[in-house]
């Protein structure tokens, strides 16, 4: 299926309105986030682009419900985000944290099917599918110290895909990968998306990376955070890391991308008390 092609017509699946964080825990009270506000159609994939530092994962923790905003909401699926919400899922950076060194690739990647509550027979076949979708059918029985870094973050996408969920947070999910790696993982995520229509929201530093992978990219402001730009990515659906990094629309848009960061980077946060 073209993702793109029936993009109006997609009900919103994430909305995030008026989003606005203040922590109040230092001497002074800071405002991380100001005013987000924006929506991911069902089946989307969007990434977000900032200067270090704007509020990405402030966001995230808000949109998991991992944290609870100072003003304004978020909706899956038209449901209020108050706590982690069932249809979500998170993949971290640091995926040597997110892996339980104790136990087995599928132990890991099944350990979340169990708090879900799904029969065991449901539960083995999601994690063959999903280990199979990324490549480690082999490796089921192996523990994440046996694997490269590349393979455990693997096994967290797997993890996070056997879920089933209605969306996937991304947050940085490459940054401690090596190019080539890095660059198998990109066209793992557009395969993986793409076979099972997920929503994705993809929080990268990357702006390369956010243009070949994104349908959308959003760029936030300099920390008090907005929504910069919203930029859509009009790149055929099918990508390859040669042939689409060459096309000179690939280029246009990382231009574009590029100017918005370093506009975002000459506003400053200020402490709001
Ligand atoms: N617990 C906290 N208490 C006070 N201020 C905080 C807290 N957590 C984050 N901040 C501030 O909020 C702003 C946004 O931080 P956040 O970590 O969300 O940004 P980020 O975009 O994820 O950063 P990076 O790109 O470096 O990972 C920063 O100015 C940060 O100093």
């Amino acid at each position: 299926m073209n993702h793109s092609d029936n993009q109006g017509e997609r009900p919103a699946m994430l909305k995030v309105t008026g989003l606005q964080k203040i922590y109040n825990g230092g001497a002074a009270a800071v405002e991380a986030v100001r005013d987000l506000t924006f929506e991911l159609a069902e089946g989307e994939l969007v990434c977000l682009v900032g200067p270090s530092g704007c509020g990405k994962t402030t966001l995230l923790k808000c949109i998991a419900g991992l944290m609870a905003p100072t003003s304004g909401t978020v909706e899956l699926a038209d449901q209020p985000v108050l706590a982690p919400p069932p249809g979500m899922a998170v993949v971290f950076q640091e995926y040597g944290r997110s892996l339980f060194a104790w136990m087995s690739v599928r132990e890991n990647v099944e350990l979340p099917l169990k708090e879900k509550k799904l029969p065991k027979a449901r539960r083995a076949e999601l994690v063959a599918e999903s280990l199979e979708a990324v490549g480690l059918a082999e490796f089921a029985d192996s523990y994440p110290w046996q694997l490269s870094g590349g393979m455990q973050q693997r096994v967290a996408i797997a993890r996070a895909i056997a879920y089933e969920p209605q969306v996937l947070l991304m947050d940085e999910p490459f940054a401690a990968v090596d190019a080539q790696t890095r660059a198998d993982l990109e066209d793992l995520v557009r395969q993986i998306w793409q076979r099972l229509g997920v929503t994705v929201l993809f929080v990268t530093h990357d702006i390369d990376e956010a243009v070949y992978l994104g349908e959308r990219v959003l760029v936030l402001s300099n920390s008090p955070t907005v929504v910069q730009d919203d930029i859509t990515v009009d790149l055929p659906t099918e990508r390859d890391q040669l042939t689409t990094r060459q096309d000179e629309r690939f280029t246009d848009l990382r231009a574009r991308v590029y100017a918005q960061i370093q506009r975002a980077k000459r506003g400053t946060g200020q402490p709001v008390a």
